[in-house]
């Protein structure tokens, strides 16, 4: 039932063409329990009164699933999954010509839900509240609208920045659901049943070794697995133990908090240029030459998370954990506050 039609969707991410590893059903599904009891419910729901489920937006860091929850509630729900996603949506006639293709209770997933352009979510309005399209057909004093109805149809949103999501748009969403990083234990399950999936069986510590240092992300968990394979197959005997995935990951450049090159860059600079802190955002993404959406997407949810850096309204701060990290002491000034 999986419609992921390539040219509504033109640049996927690798990993995201893996089907052999994504969890079919919720029930495969590990963590975020709480967001998976209550989808349950919703989704036995709508299918015992026949009706399109409620609209649903995940909002979340990426890689922690939101686009596989997508999947699997059009499964569970029995219908149709229709993938698009905000920058594709240049026209208000684009996301038009999909609604009006819907067949009855689908499921269209709009990733990136917060680069709308302004005109296209004008059109989502209607459709999403009254399932009724407002066409403007002509232009100038010709111009007029057309009414259409629409099918019933579940609109889930997905965004890494609930922040830039308009109020109105946000407020349609019947259920919005914030989906949380991933414990160690539930990446260490995540990792072993991957493991087997692919072949290479993981010794009980050497999954743990994985799990703690995937950024409690299981994107990147899938990744730094199927390198560490890579490493037990030509360095080892194709088993991973703990050793070998500790050896594999220090190499590919991870270290025992699970941080990555970029991660530490952010961390040193920080560190050396500012004393640690605060320092204003726009100062950190030039001097790292890093967006910053990229920053406040990708790299400060996790060290936020770690207790690694702390947000004030003057700017970022390191924490003690931090420069204990780094192996460097803190200013004075500093240990004083965080000590
Ligand atoms: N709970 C889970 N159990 C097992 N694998 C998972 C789980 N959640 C996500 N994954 C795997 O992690 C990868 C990333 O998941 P997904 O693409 O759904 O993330 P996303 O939140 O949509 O990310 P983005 O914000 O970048 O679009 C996929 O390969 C998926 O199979
Ligand atoms: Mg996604």
């Amino acid at each position: 039932m999986v419609d992921a039609d390539p040219t509504l969707r033109p640049d996927p991410l690798p990993e995201d063409n893996d089907r052999a590893l994504r969890p079919q059903g919720l029930d495969e599904f590990i963590g975020q329990a709480e967001a998976r009891a209550n989808l349950r419910i919703f989704i036995q729901s709508a299918r015992q009164r026949g009706e399109a489920m409620d609209h649903t937006l995940f909002h979340g860091p990426p890689g922690l699933g939101k686009t596989t929850l997508a999947q699997i509630m059009a499964r569970e729900l029995g219908v149709n999954f229709r993938m698009t996603s905000g920058p594709v949506l240049a026209k208000a006639g684009d996301l038009a010509a999909i609604l009006t293709n819907l067949e009855s209770r689908d499921v269209l997933f709009i990733d990136e839900i917060h680069r709308l352009n302004p005109a296209v979510e004008e059109v989502l309005y209607p459709a999403m509240e009254d399932f009724e399209l407002d066409l403007v057909i002509g232009e100038g004093p010709a111009a007029r609208t057309v009414r259409i109805e629409l099918q019933p149809f579940t609109l889930v949103g997905a965004t890494t920045r609930m922040g830039l999501l308009t109020t109105p748009l946000r407020d349609r969403f019947g259920i919005p659901t914030r989906l949380q990083f991933y414990t160690v234990d539930e990446l260490h399950e995540i990792v072993t049943r991957n493991a087997r999936k692919l072949g290479a069986p993981a010794e009980d510590d050497g999954a743990r070794e994985i799990a703690r240092r995937s950024r409690g992300t299981p994107r990147i968990a899938g990744r730094l697995l199927r390198r560490v394979v890579d490493f037990a197959i030509v360095e080892g005997d194709g088993r991973i133990t703990r050793d070998l995935a500790d050896g594999a990951l220090t190499r590919l450049g991870v270290d025992n908090l699970g941080l990555d090159g970029a991660d530490r860059r952010y961390l040193k600079l920080i560190a050396e240029n500012y004393a640690g802190g605060p320092v204003g955002i726009e100062t950190l993404s030039a001097a790292l030459s890093e967006s910053r959406d990229s920053l406040e997407e990708v790299i400060e949810p996790y060290l936020l998370q770690q207790g690694l850096i702390q947000r004030t309204p003057r700017g970022r701060m390191l924490a003690q954990k931090a420069w204990r990290h780094l192996g460097m002491v803190a200013p004075k000034r500093q240990s004083d506050l965080f000590g």
